[in-house]
């Protein structure tokens, strides 16, 4: 049990009607989940707004309610709190509950439109290996030292990172690493927290559905900067045209990192193989396991973050040709016939065209390469065309098929992406909406030397149609799918 006053520490309160001094058991902002004496928060959301919710949300036993509105009839002995920001009050709120544990941590943001889930990962798997007790929250799972646990969202909500920031509290972690997106820094997930450092990536085009525009969806990214304190370092990519807008008006310790403009951190790429880069950081020359010029950047935004957090310069290095590349990020298998065959995560337009760019650089002759991509229903409209335009001019061969159709018609997704083909690429595309069928076909065009990319789901386990989630991993099907053609 806590005291409400002592969970609302630090909240701006505009009004209260009863007694903040009762004594409440868990908060929550779904009204479906409230038990007795609970508080109950009401948040105005993208589908409904929980202020339609206070009367079932006290008739389950709610004590108390935090709301924007007070609602037109309150009921005798519940405390109703007036707030202007439910979402900002539920995050300070949530980390109050656990007894802050943010500041007992020295807790990462990364945040970007690419790169988040790879750096947070191996700074982890880099910190692990220096011997610390470190914490992870990602798209792919949440760590707290080697347990793990199931991740529902990129930067889940903030009752959910209090939750984990406490158990890794308690577990002795003295770093933990995770990622930013920009609808938890919209819907101020991590308001509240006490962030040790911040690392920019990039900045493309992604969720625009959601933002809008392309300045506000830049200016959620930013707002996490300016947020900092100023004990925190801020560490951006000045090779990216939004970098230094990132850290404008931060009042944290500014840092940058770049392959091509001036910047305090450096590298360079000296080679670029399928089974690494040959990278030169500052003086000092390094192999790591990761590819392409995107991993370039992630690799150096590691290396000036764990020099920043205090690792020796030379300890970092040895240690970054250790790390192992993350799930679903490139991965890849060679089979008969030295076919390869690369899943990879992206779901952009840029990531996409970085990878079929990487690939395309480590072709050594006429093999083909042949792309099996979709969009996501229930997203972004907008990418389509440009992610069908991207895979048709960079790939010998498309197959277009569908990627968690959600609540949309899949041929219907397939169609907005061929729109964007430019007519002289119509002819290498063709479209199989089934997505293990457009698999099997790749794997079936494939001859020796060719190259396949299944792009778009990486780690993901699942194809979600009409809001049922199926079993579904790209690996796993082309690796069987490989054998059995191919033996
Ligand atoms: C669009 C979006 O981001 N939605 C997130 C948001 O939901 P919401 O507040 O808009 O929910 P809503 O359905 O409108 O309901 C409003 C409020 O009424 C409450 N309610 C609703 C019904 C009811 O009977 N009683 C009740 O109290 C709800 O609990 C909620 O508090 O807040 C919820 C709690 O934090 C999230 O679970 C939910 O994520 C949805 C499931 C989602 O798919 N989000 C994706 C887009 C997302 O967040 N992705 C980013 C990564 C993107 C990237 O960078 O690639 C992520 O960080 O994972
Ligand atoms: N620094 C980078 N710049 C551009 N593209 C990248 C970069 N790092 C990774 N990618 C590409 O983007 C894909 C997704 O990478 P990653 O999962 O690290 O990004 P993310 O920011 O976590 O994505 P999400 O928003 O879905 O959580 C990778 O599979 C790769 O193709
Ligand atoms: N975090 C991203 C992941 C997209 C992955 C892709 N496979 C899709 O389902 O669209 C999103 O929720 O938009
Ligand atoms: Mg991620």
């Amino acid at each position: 049990m806590s005291i409400l006053k002592d969970i609302l520490y630090k909240v701006p309160i505009d009004a209260v009607t009863g007694n903040t001094s009762v004594s409440v058991n868990a908060l929550c902002f779904d009204s479906r989940e409230v038990s007795l004496n609970d508080v109950f928060v009401a948040i105005r959301g993208v589908e409904s707004d929980g202020h339609r919710f206070i009367e079932a949300a006290v008739h389950q036993g709610a004590v108390a309610v935090i709301c924007e509105e007070m609602p037109s009839s309150v009921v005798n002995g519940v405390t109703y709190v007036q707030v202007t920001d439910t979402h900002a009050a539920l995050a300070i709120m949530a980390s109050n509950y656990y007894g802050n544990p943010s500041v007992n941590i020295r807790l990462v943001g990364v945040t970007g439109t690419n790169g988040k889930t790879t750096i947070a990962t191996l700074l982890y798997q880099l910190f692990r290996r220096a011997g610390f007790k470190v914490g992870l929250l990602s798209t792919v799972k949440v760590l707290v030292n080697d347990k793990e646990y199931k991740a529902t969202h990129t930067t889940p909500d903030p009752l959910t990172i209090n939750y984990y920031l406490d158990l890794m509290t308690m577990e002795g972690v003295e770093y933990c690493f995770m990622e930013v997106s920009s609808h938890g820094i919209a819907q101020k997930r991590t308001t509240g927290l006490h962030f040790t450092g911040g690392i920019f990536t990039n900045l493309t085009h992604d969720h625009l559905d959601y933002h809008k525009t392309f300045a506000e969806y830049r200016d959620v990214k930013k707002s996490f900067f300016d947020q900092l304190p100023k004990s925190a370092f801020a560490l951006t990519n000045t090779d990216d045209k939004n970098g230094l807008v990132m850290i404008q008006n931060t009042v944290a310790k500014k840092y940058t990192y770049a392959l091509k403009s001036y910047a305090d951190y450096r590298a360079k790429i000296l080679e670029n193989q399928l089974n690494g880069l040959l990278l030169k950081i500052g003086d000092n020359e390094v192999w790591v396991k990761l590819i392409g010029q995107f991993n370039a950047y992630n690799m150096l935004a590691i290396y000036a973050a764990a020099v920043l957090l205090g690792l020796e310069e030379m300890e970092v290095l040895r240690l970054l040709s250790e790390l192992d590349s993350v799930q679903g990020r490139f991965q890849y298998f060679i089979s008969e016939g030295k076919i390869t065959t690369i899943i990879d995560y992206s779901h952009t337009p840029d990531s996409l065209k970085n990878v079929l760019e990487t690939i395309n650089s480590i072709r050594t002759g006429n093999e083909e390469l042949i792309t099996v991509v979709g969009c996501g229903g229930d997203r972004d409209k907008t990418k389509r065309p440009v992610m069908g335009a991207i895979a048709a001019a960079l790939s010998t061969k498309v197959i277009f098929t569908s990627d968690n159709p959600r609540t949309e018609d899949p041929d219907v997704i397939i169609g907005e992406m061929e729109k964007g083909v430019e007519p002289q690429n119509f002819k290498k595309t063709l479209s199989i909406t089934d997505r293990k069928q457009a698999i099997k076909a790749a794997c079936q065009m494939a001859k020796e030397n060719d190259i396949i990319l299944v792009a778009g789901k990486g780690h993901e386990t699942y194809q979600e149609i009409n809001g049922v989630r199926r079993d579904f991993d790209d690996f796993k099907i082309a690796e069987t799918l490989m054998k059995e053609l191919r033996k």
